[in-house]
């Protein structure tokens, strides 16, 4: 498929309903956090969700010593069939099967991926219709590397390198951007998916107790507002006997940047009912889509 044909048409926005999984017990054995994520995934199921979303690197700890040693094998290559049956990795399998059995869309967060031919560890989303099919995925683009003195300091780079693609995925409800949690820091990118047609953007993340109560709800709302999308990010549970402490507060912003529900620190299940009305309201009341003055700064999207 080419991308213009890629592009075309995106699905009409309809009203459909998000929950969001701010997964706790996240632990050294991968097959717990993958037992406990499947178990967690039929519980939000039972809220009749049309997409269920799970959190950044829900599969293992936190941290660039974890990425090689719990990456495994996807082999998903975009626009082509992918055969679950023979897929070498076990938390594709389970998001498949888990996808299927209840379904419903899974956005299913983030985990560390070794790529096939170049051994390059990533950190990458992976996406399911409610047939269990592979449909797309996301590899982290910007790493996170910070060092806030006396604060935080992490460098995912060490470990992972970043990923070179923008994503997105249809529906039958909406045309939805992918991210992971520091490439909502570059704007460009959410910029790009809401003009390649998305209207939602969902960014598994993974904010931390420094970083969290400044930036998370600022830069989704700044996010939301600037693009007129609704955005969403998926955190773990806090754990503070875990060697990162996430933020928590999964969320979600409607086009007006209004925070529509958010979580606390601890396991939740949280769900929102996605209503397209306040889509078109703030794009025909506020009509930036229609006034940007590419006579005077560039297009950033062209050509992607
Ligand atoms: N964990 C991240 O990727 C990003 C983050 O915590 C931040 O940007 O702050």
């Amino acid at each position: 498929m080419t991308l213009m044909s890629k592009l075309a048409n995106p699905p009409t926005f309809k009203p459909f309903r998000l929950a969001l999984i701010q997964l706790g017990s996240i632990g050294a054995n991968k097959s717990d956090n993958l037992k406990h994520a499947r178990e967690m995934i039929l519980k939000a199921a039972s809220g009749k969700p049309d997409l269920i979303v799970l959190p950044e690197c829900f599969n293992s700890p936190y941290g660039h010593v974890h990425f090689p040693v719990y990456a495994e094998k996807i082999g998903f290559k975009p626009g082509e069939a992918y055969d679950i049956g023979k897929s070498e990795s076990e938390s594709v399998k389970m998001l498949s099967s888990a996808a299927k059995e209840c379904r419903t869309w899974l956005i299913g967060g983030s985990i560390p991926e070794r790529d096939a031919s170049s051994d390059d560890v990533y950190n990458t989303c992976t996406v399911y219709n409610p047939q269990g099919e592979l449909v797309a995925s996301h590899r982290k683009v910007h790493l996170f590397d910070i060092d806030i003195p006396g604060k935080i300091k992490f460098k995912e780079s060490e470990t992972l390198t970043g990923g070179t693609t923008t994503n997105f995925f249809d529906t039958d409800f909406a045309r939805i951007g992918l991210g992971i949690c520091y490439d909502i820091r570059f704007p460009e990118l959410a910029m790009i998916s809401a003009r390649q047609g998305c209207q939602v953007l969902v960014y598994p993340g993974a904010f931390n107790m420094t970083t969290g109560p400044l930036h998370w709800e600022l830069l989704q709302r700044g996010r939301a507002v600037d693009n007129q999308v609704f955005f969403s990010m998926c955190s773990p549970a806090r754990d503070t006997t875990a060697g990162y402490h996430a933020w928590g507060h999964s969320m979600v912003v409607d086009p007006m940047g209004k925070v529509l529900c958010e979580a606390e620190e601890g396991e939740q299940i949280l769900y929102t009912d996605v209503d397209p009305k306040v889509f078109d309201e703030a794009r025909a009341g506020i009509p930036v889509t229609m006034q940007r003055r590419f006579d005077v700064y560039p297009d950033v999207s062209v050509g992607l």
